[in-house]
């Protein structure tokens, strides 16, 4: 099975309407359909309309951040997934450790994000991941468990065959800290192993992103790992010349 490897840069809070024109536009200019990896942005929701206007006719997925558990209501706040797919988003990121850690998200709420995310036809990006002192206490791999078997609990394994997962160490996000190929590798081959006791098909076919401080500088090596399909990049995917070095790292 070939996975088509993908990019994703997730801007997180930043930026001005202006700046973030500016760098999608230098962004666009250096991709192409041809290119080896797909390539995707997650921007702030109040960016999404007109960064669909300028995708429109572009080989890049657009994405927000987060998406609501709900289809509709008093839930002051959200977006729901048909909002997001109304104004053009094929992706969605859904527990990123920011909103566990920040905004108190529990693996069952991921979970209900995530299924909504599906019911709508977007493409949701479940981020999975340890803190530094859950590493420290050899809870890497039961951390991993809970946050991966609350979705296939919630939304079936066969879900994941239109899901991305970002294998993401919390120790590791704007840090400057980029885990070991070893550690990278050992915990994306746990994912792939554990959901090809689920259902192989799915486990060949899903893609297992990196994410935390990836740099053109480091890109390549852990792309070349043979269980990681691309990465999820915050801080470098502000620039466009490093975001597109990283992607152009496939
Ligand atoms: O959180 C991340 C992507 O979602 C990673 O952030 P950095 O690339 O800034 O470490």
């Amino acid at each position: 099975m070939v996975r088509r490897p993908l990019v994703v840069g997730n801007w997180k809070m930043n930026g001005t309407r202006e700046s973030r024109k500016t760098l999608l536009a230098n962004i666009l200019s250096g991709v192409s359909e041809s290119d080896p990896a797909e390539v995707g942005i997650c921007a702030p929701y109040v960016f999404i309309p007109e960064a669909a206007e300028l995708l429109k006719k572009v080989p890049i997925l657009l994405g927000a951040q987060n998406v609501a558990n709900e289809d509709d209501g008093p839930f002051t706040g959200e977006i729901s997934a048909r909002m997001l797919r109304e104004f053009g988003c094929d992706l969605v990121i859904v527990g990123h450790s920011e909103r566990r850690l920040l905004y108190g998200e529990s693996n069952e709420l991921v979970a209900a994000r995530y299924k909504k995310a599906l019911d709508y036809g977007l493409t949701p990006i479940l981020c999975v991941g340890e803190t530094l002192k859950q590493r420290e206490r050899s809870e890497t791999l039961d951390i991993i468990d809970q946050q991966l078997d609350a979705v296939v609990d919630s939304a079936g394994v066969e879900s994941l065959a239109n899901a991305v997962i970002a294998y993401e160490p919390v120790w590791a996000i704007g840090t400057g800290r980029t885990a070991t190929v070893a550690q990278v590798q050992e915990i994306h081959e746990y994912l792939r192993r554990k959901i090809s006791g689920w259902e192989p098909g799915v486990s060949a076919s899903v893609r297992i992103l990196y994410g935390g401080s990836v740099k053109p500088e480091n890109a390549r090596t852990l792309f070349g790992l043979p269980d990681v399909d691309g990465g999820l990049i915050g801080e470098a995917s502000l620039d466009a010349e490093s975001f597109l070095s990283i992607c152009h790292s496939v």
